[in-house]
């Protein structure tokens, strides 16, 4: 079942345009990789979808019905975007900032905070501590489970393994990956195809603002344009 559907989506900033034409279609329940050389647009598309950028589209739907224009009301309607960098709050604790997640839920959250936990075991004994004492690795879990805490039906991860060494960004991935296992619908950002080919099941390619393949993971490096922009053949 299709959960977000893009059709002739064009997006920038002020005269600047980045992004031209874009369809994209993402499942529910499947990990979607969104690949690509730095500075062509991967990042403006998860803000112009979070609704952070200036778009126009032909289609935008999200869960059978169009997103609302604002970014609060998309993030409401189940839209997360956990943004590239860390963004925490570095005056409050682990739970204060995972709790900032769920700011604008009107139900108890005690059960999504006991996921993020389980999740993340090494949070839930940092739970009081500082957000500026931790690690770049906890610090990546820190926003990942800050976007779980959002309760949302499609997380949108920006570069999650940006500045890590290659051990956390193993952790990150087998994090992610297990977030897929439950059945998350994800949304991620790679630079690079090779981080993410365990755990995504479809990849869309974008070069130069646009996107130049889309198709299964398992078809990727087979093709010619993998090819010429990874492999430079
Ligand atoms: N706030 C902004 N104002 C003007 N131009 C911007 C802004 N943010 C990004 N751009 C430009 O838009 C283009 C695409 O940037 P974007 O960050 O979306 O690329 P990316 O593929 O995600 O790369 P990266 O991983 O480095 O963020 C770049 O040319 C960038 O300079």
């Amino acid at each position: 079942m299709s959960l977000l559907e893009a059709k002739g989506l064009f997006a920038g900033y002020g005269r600047i345009r980045v992004l031209f034409d874009v369809d994209i279609t993402l499942e529910a329940g499947h990990v979607t990789a969104l690949v690509g050389p730095n500075g062509h647009g991967k990042s403006t598309l998860l803000k112009a979808l979070a609704g952070l950028v200036r778009a126009r589209s032909e289609t935008l739907e999200f869960a059978g019905r169009p997103l609302p224009r604002r970014a609060s009301d998309r993030a409401l309607a189940g839209l997360t975007l956990v943004p590239q960098g860390d963004r925490l709050f570095t005056g409050m604790s682990v739970q204060e900032n995972l709790l900032m997640g769920a700011y604008r839920r009107n139900e108890p959250v005690d059960d999504l905070l006991a996921h993020v936990y389980d999740l993340f075991p090494r949070l839930k004994e940092r739970r009081s501590q500082s957000a500026s004492s931790l690690s770049g690795g906890e610090r990546r879990m820190v926003g990942l489970g800050r976007g779980i805490m959002a309760g949302g039906a499609l997380m949108m991860i920006d570069e999650p393994s940006l500045g890590l060494s290659p051990l956390l960004i193993e952790q990150v991935y087998e994090a992610i990956e297990t977030m897929a296992g439950e059945g998350m619908s994800i949304f991620v950002v790679e630079e690079s195809p090779k981080r993410i080919e365990s755990v995504a099941r479809s990849v869309l390619l974008m070069d130069s603002g646009r996107i130049a393949w889309k198709g299964d993971m398992s078809g990727f490096w087979q093709s010619d344009v993998a090819q010429q922009v990874y492999l430079g053949a």
